[in-house]
C-alpha cells in the first residue's frame, strides 16, 4: 500500500526546514573548528576565509583584488654588509609584484579596505629568488595563527541570527588580547589616498647572515617617496570601486614611483617571533635598497596573477625566524594557491580584474 502523503500541520512537512538549518548549523560548526579536526590547519584556515563571502573561483582566497606591477630594486652599498643575498650586491635586480586589497572579493570596493598590499618577487642572476609580501598595518593582529583564526571564525555570521555573534567574538578577545591592539590601530588609522604614499610592512621577523656568518634579527618596510596624503572620509565616501588602480595608472604615466627598503634591527628582548609586537621606533634601522615601479597592469592579464607570494621562498644570506605566524603564512598560502590554481585548470575561474 502506497504511503499516504504527509497531511496539512503534520510535524514531517517541517523536516526539510529542520535539516536545512541543521546542515547550515554543522557548516557553521565546521568552518568554525567546532566539529571534524578541532586543530588549526592551513586547510580550517582556508575554509574560514572561503566562508566570510561568495566564492570566486580561480581568485586568491585573501587579497583577492589585485593589481600587477613591474620595476627594479636597487641596493645601496650598506646592504651588502649586512647580507649575503645576491639582490644586494646585483646592481639592479627586476621585480614583478602586486598591490592588493585584503578579502576574498576581487569586486571590492577599494574604500572599503583599510589595509593594502603590496607583493614583490626578485629573482637575481644566481638563479635565487625572494618573494616578499607586506601590508599597510604596522604589527599584526594576533601572536599566533590559532589567535588569527579564531577572530577570522568569530566574525563570520551565526546562522541563526544571519550577524556575527558578540559574545562569541568577546570570548576570542578575552583569550587573544593582543587583538584589541590591532582593532584599536584599524580604527584610528588614517587611510593613505593612494597606494604610491603607502608605507608596506614586513611585520614578521627575518634574520639577515653576512659573509662572517653574524646573524641579525630584522623587520623591513617599504617606506614611499611620494608623501603621504589622508584621505578625507569625504573622498572615501565618494572614490569610485576601482580609484586605487586608475590613480597608479595616472601617477606612472607621469613617471616611476618609488620606496625605499629600510631594516629595522632587533635589540635584546624585543619580541623576534611575535608579529603583533612592533618594535620600539627608536631601533637602529638601515636603508637597503630602492624598489623603483614603472608599470601596473590588471592581475587578469598581468604575470602576478598565477604566482604564490609565499614570504619562506628566500634566498641564501635571508632566513626565517620561528615565529609561528610566518610558517603558518607559507602553508596556508599553497593551499589557497592550490584551490585557485586547481579552479583555473578546470575552466571554472571568472576572468576578473582589479579594474
Ligand atoms: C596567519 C596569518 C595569515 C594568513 C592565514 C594569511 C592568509 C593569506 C592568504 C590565503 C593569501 C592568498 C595567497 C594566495 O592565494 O597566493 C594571502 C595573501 C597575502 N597576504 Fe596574508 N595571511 C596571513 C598573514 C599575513 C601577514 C602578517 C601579512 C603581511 C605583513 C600578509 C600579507 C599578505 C599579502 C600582501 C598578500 C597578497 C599576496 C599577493 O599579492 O599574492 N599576510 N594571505
Amino acid at each position: 500500500m502506497p504511503t499516504p502523503p504527509p497531511r496539512r500541520g503534520s510535524p514531517l512537512l517541517l523536516l526539510p526546514i529542520a535539516l536545512i538549518v541543521a546542515a547550515l548549523a554543522l557548516l557553521f560548526a565546521w568552518v568554525g573548528g567546532w566539529i571534524g579536526n578541532r586543530g588549526v590547519t592551513p586547510q580550517t584556515m582556508i575554509n574560514t576565509a572561503e566562508a566570510s563571502g561568495s566564492p570566486h573561483p580561480g581568485f586568491r582566497r585573501a587579497h583577492s583584488k589585485g593589481i600587477c606591477i613591474t620595476g627594479t630594486f636597487v641596493p645601496t652599498a650598506a646592504a651588502a654588509q649586512l647580507s649575503t643575498a645576491r639582490v644586494f650586491s646585483q646592481a639592479s635586480t627586476p621585480v614583478l609584484g602586486r598591490f592588493s586589497n585584503p578579502g576574498n572579493d576581487p569586486y571590492s570596493p577599494d574604500n572599503k579596505a583599510a589595509v593594502r598590499g603590496m607583493a614583490l618577487q626578485l629573482k637575481t642572476d644566481d638563479g635565487q629568488e625572494w618573494r616578499v609580501a607586506m601590508n599597510s598595518f604596522p604589527f599584526f593582529a594576533s601572536s599566533t595563527p590559532e589567535g588569527f583564526q579564531a577572530m577570522n571564525a568569530a566574525k563570520l555570521p551565526d546562522p541563526a541570527t544571519g550577524k556575527p555573534d558578540p559574545a562569541r567574538m568577546a570570548a576570542v578577545l578575552a583569550r587573544y588580547p593582543e587583538i584589541k591592539n590591532f582593532m584599536a590601530w584599524s580604527k584610528n588609522a588614517p587611510t593613505p589616498d593612494s597606494l604610491a604614499n603607502t608605507r608596506f610592512n614586513g611585520v614578521n621577523a627575518f634574520r639577515l647572515t653576512d659573509a662572517n656568518g653574524t646573524d641579525r634579527a630584522v623587520r623591513w618596510s617599504m617606506r614611499p617617496h611620494t608623501p603621504f596624503v589622508a584621505a578625507t572620509p569625504e573622498q572615501l565616501k565618494n572614490a569610485d570601486r576601482d580609484y586605487l588602480a586608475a590613480d597608479l595608472d595616472r601617477r606612472l604615466a607621469a613617471g616611476p614611483l618609488q620606496w625605499d627598503m629600510v631594516m629595522q634591527f632587533a635589540a635584546g628582548g624585543d619580541p623576534i617571533e611575535d608579529p603583533s609586537k612592533a618594535w620600539p621606533d627608536t631601533r637602529p634601522e638601515t636603508t637597503v635598497g630602492t624598489l623603483t615601479l614603472v608599470r601596473a597592469e590588471p592581475q587578469a592579464t598581468g604575470a602576478c596573477l598565477n604566482l604564490n607570494f609565499d614570504p619562506l621562498i628566500l634566498p641564501k644570506g635571508i632566513a626565517g625566524t620561528d615565529d609561528p605566524v610566518l610558517h603558518a603564512r607559507s602553508s596556508v598560502y599553497s593551499v589557497s594557491f592550490n584551490r585557485r590554481e586547481r579552479e583555473i585548470s578546470q575552466g571554472k575561474a571568472q576572468n576578473g580584474s582589479a579594474r
